[in-house]
């Protein structure tokens, strides 16, 4: 093992990570073990906290032996700096011999590197997540870092691809190291000359036309800073070798497939002392660059070098202009030009100019030349049937991401054809068309549409050679939404009739919306350009323009505007309004500064709070992370605070932690509760601090599982499920209790039926099924669920609630015919019995009967309502079967009942009163009459109440 490599061990053993030091042979490394001597009694406890890290990760765990012997190795302590910025590097940077600080002190710490701050952003992180604008994506050794094992994280996020960006001070876990993230993740060592040496500069170009490999960790640079120190000199960085490699830069041969294939290839080897001797030997540029800030005034005065046909292009519409060439306009000629955007000034004007996707162009060239011969001028052919023979789609469907040339290039192509471009986009209202299009009623814009495409002008047969073609370009068609309801069948609609083609451009065409779309479109999936591709147009435009920058930059803005092209023509138009010269730096620098804006996921800001790194965040950081979502962040971090365990603390001072933690998401949430109950927005902050911030601070550190099997990555939020859960299970018990005190069998309130009887009344259900033959365990289980108005839903509600972990289900043993024989009696009796008063009573003018009110106007106000006689009740529910007599009786009570209902608006509570007042149980006659069939009972419903009367099915 090389000494480097037995330095990083050792270095590892520090605990954090964030102090390597070395006993390297090294000039260095001898002066750290010098000064670094009176740290070592603080081994100990970094140690612990070392090992508390290793015990949690699976991929430390083969190490500890090493760990043992290598505990009396001294390590500079040098503090883990933020990701490096590009003027950092042509500093020396001091080392610092400070020993790790604790945690507790160093939240909210200001990081000492206050130029890191300006490119930190504070949101998304590119933590690789692919998304957005593309953070360094150079394509890392991933095979010699296989054996780097022992530095601690040292960047952030899941997302695949990409590493974070230098400035990203987090301290996710999980993949965010490159291609071969996940597994290499956090495992590179730190540098063990680490800022200790100066970085040279030289000319801007020296190393242009040189492709570098880095493998392995280097001497006194961080990967991404040799990145960027090779790439602002003009240098080529790729991920593996190959040959055309002209170096492999590596400070030590740690065999890997790199190095191997290297050696295979006969690529030079190139250390990082050398890398600094190439660039130092180029001559630095001492004459400082002009900067453009009057550039761009004087360019905007600047003659014009627009040709009138161009300008004619821009006014009027495309089919007219002239698809020929026209060359990038240049020097002096251009007064309306540089005005333009250059995102206008540089559409391309033919086909080749288009980046990317040129098949996809033939494509639709091809489709697009072949349309009127395919349907006539009928429109008739295919009639937008899902055929199979891509030519027989009467519509195209381009897809891809935004500004990557697909309006673009249905234009041009369009153009090129001779057809006269019709465009509806978003901001165009493309609903549903009057059903009077027929009749040829103009007016909005669909009703246009479906003019448009229905037009018999426009047919083929029309003598088009008097008319230009049309081809209707419907842009952005996965946006029609909310405005546009009915948009996207009425564009079926629309292709099925269509005389004319019609391009559809959207960005996701697997957008739920664009599911039946798609079948009747050729679909054309655009892809985003290489940087290479893109480099290369932009490099053109540069040119055109006069700017002065090198095609590693232009590659490096590719790669971070994730393959917008527009979005990378308007990055250098703004740069070029305070620059002539364009740096690989100033385009960092831009880029870096543009992306802090960016959405953040509530689990990327909480891996960031709860990171190692969170205890460096910035206060505006961590309020910036904390508000990202200030629904989610809190009750993330309350779901996963118990699982994160602090650097450096033993168990006892982690309890402590959490204590505080616990009482910090406490106040958190009597905050909220103000928020939202008083709307006392004011105190957001507040609540955000007490809720995630505080917490997180106390408790970042490692993540480890609590539970065998768990996997080690932030929940979700149970919260919210649970909540649900109890929302719904208050619902269920809220129907039983009233189907409870319907039966007059009780008059406990929710919570004693809860408590009290649920478990009673779960034996009385299930015992009898388990135990009695099965035909009295039925009927004894139905005379009871009559008696107490338990209906089939009641019996799962009370299954349901009296469910508890490590309790077997009682119903588990029941046979099915048991079951089945219980549902069939159940039903058989569902005629005659009384249950369902409450779910009957329907109030005029109130949708859904108010259950509560109705509980209340159900409690039992006279002792004497049951029916002693056990006289047998009215079979029929209607009441059909009733006695006269009875009749009669409820006659009287059923109108009350009638017109109490009917004035229930005017005196809303009061119904209920006069109900109870009148001794009305609300039976479900008195119901029926109360709905105005003009009966109503109160004996027979009082009569009912006991049980045995009839009753209907519940309806829900
Ligand atoms: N492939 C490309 N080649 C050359 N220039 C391009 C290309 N794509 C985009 N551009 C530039 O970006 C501008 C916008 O492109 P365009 O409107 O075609 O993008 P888009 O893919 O349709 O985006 P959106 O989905 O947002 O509509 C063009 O005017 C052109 O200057």
């Amino acid at each position: 093992m090389s000494d480097i490599r037995k330095w990083f061990m050792k270095a590892h053993e520090k605990g954090n990570g964030s102090a390597p030091k070395s006993t390297s042979s090294k000039a260095g490394p001898v002066k750290n073990a010098a000064e670094t001597a009176p740290i070592k009694s603080e081994q100990a406890s970094e140690d612990l906290e070392t090992a508390d890290r290793r015990k949690t990760s699976k991929y430390f765990g083969k190490d500890k032996t090493k760990v043992k012997d290598e505990k009396e190795v001294e390590a500079i302590p040098a503090k883990r700096k933020l990701k490096t910025e590009s003027d950092d590097l042509v500093k020396p940077r001091p080392r610092k011999v400070t020993k790790v600080v604790d945690d507790d002190d160093d939240d909210f710490d200001v990081p000492i590197s206050r130029k890191t701050r300006d490119t930190t952003p504070s949101k998304k992180l590119k933590s690789g997540s692919g998304r957005g604008i593309a953070s360094k994506t150079v394509d890392n050794d991933d095979d010699d870092d296989g054996e780097d094992k022992e530095t601690p994280l040292k960047s952030a996020g899941r997302g695949r691809g990409g590493r974070a960006a230098p400035g990203a001070s987090t301290g996710g876990r999980g993949r965010g190291g490159g291609r071969g993230g996940f597994m290499n993740f956090g495992e590179r060592k730190d540098p063990p000359h680490k800022g200790e040496k100066e970085v040279p500069e030289g000319t801007p170009d020296c190393l242009a036309g040189l492709t570098f490999v880095i493998s392995g960790t280097l001497d006194s640079l961080e990967r991404e800073e040799a990145e960027d120190l090779i790439k602002r000199h003009g240098g080529r960085i790729t991920g593996s070798v190959s040959k055309k490699t002209t170096y492999l830069l590596c400070d030590e041969d740690i065999g890997g497939r790199k190095s191997e294939k290297a050696k295979e290839l006969g690529t030079k080897f190139l250390t990082e002392d050398g890398l600094f001797d190439i660039i130092r030997s180029s001559k630095p540029v001492k004459k400082s660059l002009p900067e453009r800030s009057n550039k761009g005034t004087e360019k905007i005065c600047a003659p014009p070098k627009t040709s009138p046909q161009k300008e004619e292009t821009r006014g009027k519409p495309l089919a007219k202009s002239s698809p020929k060439k026209v060359p990038p306009a240049k020097g002096k000629n251009k007064i309306i030009e540089t005005s333009l955007p250059w995102t206008e000034k540089y559409r391309p004007k033919v086909p080749n100019e288009i980046v990317g996707n040129q098949s996809l162009v033939t494509q639709l060239h091809n489709w697009l030349s072949h349309w009127h011969d395919q349907f006539g001028g009928t429109g008739s052919k295919g009639k937008g049937k899902k055929l199979n023979d891509a030519g027989s789609k009467k519509a195209v469907l381009l897809s891809g991401t935004p500004g990557i040339g697909k309006t673009t290039s249905a234009k041009l192509v369009s153009q090129m054809l001779g057809f006269q471009a019709v465009e509806v986009n978003a901001s165009d209202s493309r609903g549903k068309a009057n059903s009077n299009i027929a009749k040829g009623i103009g007016g909005s814009n669909a009703n246009s549409v479906k003019e448009l495409v229905n037009n018999e002008a426009m047919a083929a047969n029309f003598d088009r050679s008097k008319h230009p073609k049309t081809v209707l370009i419907m842009d952005e068609v996965d946006g029609m939404s909310a405005g546009d309801r009915g948009g996207v069948a009425d564009l079926i609609a629309s292709i099925k009739i269509s005389k004319i083609p019609i391009i559809c451009i959207c960005n996701d065409r697997y957008s739920q919306k664009l599911k039946s779309l798609v079948n009747y479109c050729l679909p054309l999936n655009y892809r985003k350009p290489t940087k290479q591709q893109m480099a290369k147009r932009l490099m053109h435009i540069a040119k055109a323009e006069g700017l002065e920058i090198n095609e590693i930059a232009l590659e490096e803005l590719a790669e971070r505007v994730n393959g917008d092209i527009r979005l990378a023509v308007n990055q250098l138009q703004y740069m070029s309004l305070s620059m002539s010269v364009i740096k690989y730096d100033d385009i960092r620098q831009r880029l870096l500064s543009s992306a802090k804006d960016e959405d953040i996921s509530p689990f990327t800001a909480v891996d960031k709070l709860f990171g190692y790194n969170g205890g460096k965040l910035r206060m505006d950081e961590r309020i910036d992370l904390s508000m990202s979502d200030p629904d989610l962040v809190p009750l993330l971090i309350q779901e996963n605070y118990l699982n994160y365990r602090p650097s450096g603390k033993d168990e006892a001072k982690r309890m402590d932690l959490l204590a505080r933690a616990a009482e910090s998401i406490a106040d958190g949430d009597i905050i909220n509760v103000q928020i939202r109950r008083y709307r006392q927005w004011q105190l957001s902050q507040s609540c955000c601090v007490a809720s995630s911030i505080l917490p997180a601070s106390l408790l970042h550190g490692s993540r480890e599982v609590l539970e065998q099997g768990e996997r080690n990555f932030n929940r979700f939020g149970g919260w919210l499920g649970k909540n649900s859960t109890a929302g719904k299970n208050r619902r269920l018990m809220e129907d039983l209790h009233v189907h409870v005190l319907a039966s007059r069998e009780s008059s406990a309130g929710r919570e004693t039926l809860r408590v009290d009887y649920l478990p009673l009344l779960l034996s009385r259900l299930t015992s009898p099924l388990q135990t009695l033959p099965k035909d009295e365990a039925v009927s004894e289980v139905v005379d009871f669920m009559n008696s107490y108005s338990i209906s089939q839903e009641d019996f799962d509600t009370i299954l349901e609630l009296g469910k508890f972990k490590g309790r077997e289900n009682p119903m588990e043993g029941v046979p099915p015919p048991v079951k089945a024989a219980l549902t069939k009696k159940y039903n058989e009796m569902n005629k005659t019995r009384m249950v369902r008063v409450a779910d009957m009573v329907q109030l005029p003018g109130v949708k859904k009967a108010p259950k509560k009110r109705i509980a209340a106007m159900l409690e039992p106000t006279v002792d004497s309502l049951r029916d002693e006689d056990g006289e047998p009740l009215a079979d029929n529910e209607e009441g059909n079967g009733s006695d006269a007599e009875e009749d009669s009786e409820e006659a009287t009570d059923g109108e009350k009942l009638e017109s109490n209902l009917k004035n229930l608006n005017a005196r809303g509570i009061q119904v209920e009163l006069d109900l109870k007042g009148a001794g009305s149980s609300g039976s479900r006659k008195a119901a029926g009459k109360g709905r105005g069939r003009g009966k109503a009972a109160d004996t027979s419903a009082e009569k009912k109440a006991t049980g045995r009367g009839s009753g209907a099915k519940r309806k829900r």
